[in-house]
């Protein structure tokens, strides 16, 4: 896949990349980009991370759509949104395309994380090794079972939730993770919120109110799940109806 460093090829540097001190016309363009294609730009990310630690230089859009699971003419619309179009013949240099997407993304600042409710959820993601690198360090751990509080979990001692405003001013925390039980979410949320804390990751099975300014994802396993359920479910009766008609459907 690609060109890898040391190989004969034409290196190339990606039109439209911003010039040195640009982060105001990088936060304008990332005003413009979709939501959907926000999500993919992460996907298109961690693929070309891959392949920046496989000396992988150059990669065309072909191969970096398949990588990604995208259709190649939505993978070039949405890399015409950070201002990247390749060039013909050799595509996209990695590196380039890496900093453009981190820039976009706001990856180059460090966002500080705090994770609510340390049960089985809680600690793996306290554990989960994925966020440091990727500029997420997890800095303050909140609990309100005193069997937790004082006690290390991936190198961070759980604090009391009664902690949130002062641990969180402290470690200047971005982020909030909700990993509590879903009767106690929307009271720890208001916890954040109060603390300023203005991204949340929720992973309670429950819908949160917050003010305008605050930025919520939600992590459902079971609406994945349902959303598996009914491809499976299409499938089924796709292959059931080309049964009937003799045809032969591709696996
Ligand atoms: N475990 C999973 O794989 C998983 C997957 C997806 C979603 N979830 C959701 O994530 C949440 C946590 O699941 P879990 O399995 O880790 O539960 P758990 O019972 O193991 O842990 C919940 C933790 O939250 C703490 N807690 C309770 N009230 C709190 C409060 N007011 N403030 C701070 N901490 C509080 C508890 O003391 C406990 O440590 C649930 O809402 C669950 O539906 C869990």
């Amino acid at each position: 896949m690609g060109a890898r460093r040391g190989e004969d090829v034409e290196v190339v540097t990606a039109p439209g990349r911003l010039p040195g001190n640009d982060e105001p016309a990088v936060r304008e363009r990332a005003r413009a980009i979709p939501e959907a294609a926000v999500a993919r730009l992460a996907v298109y990310l961690r693929v070309l991370s891959g392949l920046a630690e496989q000396d992988v230089t150059t990669i065309s859009s072909e191969e970096l759509s398949a990588a990604a699971g995208v259709n190649s003419a939505k993978l070039r619309k949405d890399l015409s949104y950070i201002g990247s179009y390749g060039t013909r013949g050799v595509g996209y240099e990695v590196e380039v395309l890496v900093d453009q997407i981190e820039r976009i993304l706001g990856l180059t600042r460090k966002h500080s994380v705090c994770v609510v409710g340390i049960g089985n959820l809680g600690h793996a993601l306290a554990n989960y090794a994925g966020f440091p690198g990727r500029g997420f360090p997890v800095s303050a751990l909140f609990d309100v079972d005193d069997d937790l509080i004082g006690v290390p979990v991936g190198g961070i001692l759980v604090s009391h939730v009664d902690d949130i405003p002062r641990v969180c001013a402290e470690r200047e925390v971005s982020i909030g993770v909700i990993a509590t039980p879903p009767p106690a979410a929307q009271g720890v949320c208001d916890r954040l919120v109060s603390a300023g804390v203005q991204c949340i990751l929720n992973f309670a099975p429950v819908v949160l109110q917050v003010p305008d300014h605050v930025e919520v994802r939600k992590v459902d396993l079971a609406v994945e799940m349902q959303i598996l359920s009914f491809h499976v479910a299409r499938r089924a009766d796709e292959a059931a109806n080309a049964d009937e008609s003799g045809m032969v459907v591709p696996g």
